[in-house]
């Protein structure tokens, strides 16, 4: 089977390599759990995007949501990708990673208006604005600073994107958007407010998509509104194009970038608005198949109707698998030769039932081998919390041989740091 993660992730005389370091080496010499990012594969996942765009107006805004360690800020960056951001936190996270905010796209149904001062002050590209109180907020926000925010209004084009109920953005019954129906509406009342200078569209129907279908019906939907709001006298000048392409879980067969943005571009092109700025959030697929989760096995706990294999990571660490009941691949990073293959149940130590991150895998394993758990470089560790008080794992980015640690483990003293006792 290949693995996913592949040409970057491989086995090497039986050992599990990213990029040219050995994984178990590497849990070794930093400890467990440990997320580990090639950034090779970051960069060639972007460079699919990079590629398929050349030559046009365009601008690639990291969803820094899948994956927010500065170093994979970093590296997007000086790749010269933009951001897209859904909070003030993710915007700080930008400027300390040398981001440039003149390349950010502000997302998200809820900003607050204190983040929207924050990010006029920043000087970020546009507001993804989803409402239209949010509209008049900001225009009220912009107003009382002598400033002009610019601004998309994220259209829900009602299309179902066949993924997850929880990760599709792009239904009428999901929180996000302005219902298509009434957009040009909303954009005439965007237009009319002194804060705000209409600059472009967006829309984004889920994450995980797998087909280019829902992509090419969202956007004839974003097509037939442009047309209509500009007859109405309002240029639209950008178009931020979403859902977020998928990745390889298990078998899975997403299109490549290039090819899906192919369909998007002719779809452009043959209805005559080649001309415009593109822009694109992609997160998953830029991050998810370039990073690994590192644990290892603690206890074996063979039962009558389960064989438990407890981890030392757990659903803190990697929630994909509680939340959505998302399989991702387990494998050990160094092959055993004629080991026992029992199915098991991969769970973590935190005290929950939920806490699971595999069930009935085939595996050969004895404790202390570590588990590598792929395609987790997204949504992994930008997700993790400290239930049970447990530390949040350490980060590495490998780059040819070289492993640099992005992220200190941390410790417990960190996690308490800002609370109180109640003095007496
Ligand atoms: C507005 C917006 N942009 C970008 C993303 C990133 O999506 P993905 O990680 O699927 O590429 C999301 C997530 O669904 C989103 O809602
Ligand atoms: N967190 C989700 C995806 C949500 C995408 C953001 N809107 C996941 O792990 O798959």
């Amino acid at each position: 089977m290949t693995l996913p993660g592949a040409p970057y992730l491989s086995r090497r005389d039986g050992q599990l390599t990213l990029e040219d370091v050995a994984l178990d080496a590497l849990a070794h010499e930093f400890g467990t759990p440990l997320y580990v990012y090639s950034q090779a594969a970051m960069l060639g996942a972007l460079a699919g995007y990079q590629r398929a765009l050349a030559g046009r107006p365009h601008l690639v805004c990291y969803a820094m949501k899948a994956n927010s360690n500065l170093a994979v800020l970093q590296t997007f960056a000086r790749a010269g990708c933009g951001f897209d951001i859904v909070s003030g936190g993710e915007l700080q996270r930008v400027i300390a990673a040398g981001g440039d905010v003149a390349k950010v796209v502000f997302s998200g149904v809820g900003k607050t208006r204190a983040e929207m001062k924050q990010a006029l002050e920043a000087g970020v590209r546009c507001f993804n604005v989803e409402s239209e109180p949010e509209l008049e907020a900001l225009s009220a926000v912009a107003t009382a600073m002598g400033r002009i925010a610019p601004v998309s209004l994220r259209v829900n084009p009602d299309v179902d994107a066949g993924t997850h109920p929880y990760i599709s953005t792009g239904l009428k019954g999901n929180k996000f958007g302005v219902a298509h129906q009434r957009a040009v509406e909303v954009y005439r009342h965007a237009a009319s407010l002194p804060g705000l200078a209409v600059r472009g569209i967006d829309c984004h129907i889920g994450s995980q998509l797998t087909e280019v279908a829902p992509f090419l019906d969202a956007l004839d939907r974003v097509l037939d509104l442009v047309e209509a709001i500009e007859a109405a006298g309002i240029p639209i000048h950008h178009m931020d194009l979403g859902g977020g392409l998928g990745i390889t879980y298990t078998d899975e067969t997403p299109p490549a970038a290039d090819a899906l943005l192919g369909a998007l571009l002719a779809r452009i092109d043959a209805r005559g608005h080649g001309h415009r700025e593109l822009v694109f959030e992609p997160g998953r697929s830029l991050v998810g198949n370039a990073g690994v989760l590192l644990t290892e096995v603690l206890y074996l706990k063979p039962g009558e109707t389960k064989n438990f294999c407890i981890v030392d990571a757990a659903m803190n660490d990697l929630m994909r698998p509680a939340m959505y009941e998302a399989w991702m691949g387990i494998v050990p990073c160094a092959e055993r030769s004629g080991g026992d293959v029992k199915t098991w149940d991969v769970v973590g130590p935190v005290c929950e039932s939920g806490d699971w991150l595999g069930r009935d895998r085939a595996l050969a394993v004895q404790p202390g081998d570590t588990l590598a758990i792929v395609s987790a470089g997204a949504y992994g560790m930008s997700m993790a919390s400290n239930y049970n008080t447990r530390g949040r794992a350490a980060e590495v980015i490998v780059q040819g041989a070289r492993a640099r640690l992005v992220r200190e483990r941390e410790t417990a003293a960190q996690q308490f740091a800002g609370e109180r006792l109640l003095e007496d």
